[in-house]
């Protein structure tokens, strides 16, 4: 049967990044989406903008719900230091495959455990399951409707400390409108938001940071 587009894209990445060599992988994983086939990677504009809000908190503990194939997951994980606790989640178990083995290419499988499940059901189990107190850092970029029950059940769970940083991708294109209503109102959180575009396209997209205020 007909491969998926995921497959073509580590058939890609196998193919054309050097083994061991992260900044190969993204640039391989950029270079399919802009001549092959688009995917809705965060991009090299948004990526880089992931970058430089990664490097500046500089977390200890790190949560990304939306693996898909793993490119930003390798964006983030190729800037932390060692002993940083990361943890991906993500729904689709064919996802998962592919991801793992795009991870294990750019050689940083060491610094990411990939979970599958979805985020509503595992986030309660954060702390039980992996020894987490609150996450550093938290990067959403799973279903857009998902966003703000979620940031809600990590305020519940107790996930969250002063000065937590979240980093939403998509807020405008799919977007998430209920979230950042709630993100830009809340006084519990001090909100900016980052301008650009959906990967790959012209098309408006960006970035929210929210810090949580304790
Ligand atoms: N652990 C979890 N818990 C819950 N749900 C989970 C999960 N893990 C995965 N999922 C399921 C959702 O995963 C994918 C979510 N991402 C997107 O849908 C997305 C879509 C576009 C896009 C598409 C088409 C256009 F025309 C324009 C834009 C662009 C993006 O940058 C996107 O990120
Ligand atoms: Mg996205």
């Amino acid at each position: 049967t007909r491969s998926t587009r995921p497959q073509r894209m580590l058939k890609a990445v196998q193919k054309n990044a050097t083994k061991g060599n992260p900044e190969s992988v993204i640039s391989a994983i950029d270079y399919f989406c802009k001549h092959s086939e688009w995917a809705m990677n965060v991009g090299d504009e948004k990526g880089s903008i992931l970058d430089s809000v990664v490097t500046e908190v500089n977390p200890s503990t790190v949560l990304e719900l939306g693996t898909y194939c793993g490119y930003s997951t390798v964006r983030i994980a190729r800037l932390l230091s060692p002993g940083t606790k990361f943890i991906t989640l993500e729904f689709n178990p064919a996802n998962v495959t592919v991801a793992r083995q795009i991870i294990a290419h750019a050689g940083i499988q060491d610094k990411v455990t990939v979970v599958e499940g979805s985020s509503g059901d595992l986030i309660p189990q954060m702390k039980e399951r992996f020894g987490i107190t609150t996450f550093d850092f938290i990067f959403l970029d799973h279903w857009k409707d998902r966003y703000l029950p979620d940031i809600k059940l990590f305020e519940e769970c107790g996930l969250l400390r002063k000065g937590s940083v979240l980093l939403a991708d998509n807020v405008i294109c799919p977007g998430a409108p209920e979230y950042l209503e709630y993100v830009r109102n809340s006084p519990r959180y001090e909100s900016r938001y980052y301008p650009a575009h959906l990967e790959y396209t012209k098309v408006e997209d960006g970035l929210e940071k929210s810090v949580f205020l304790g």
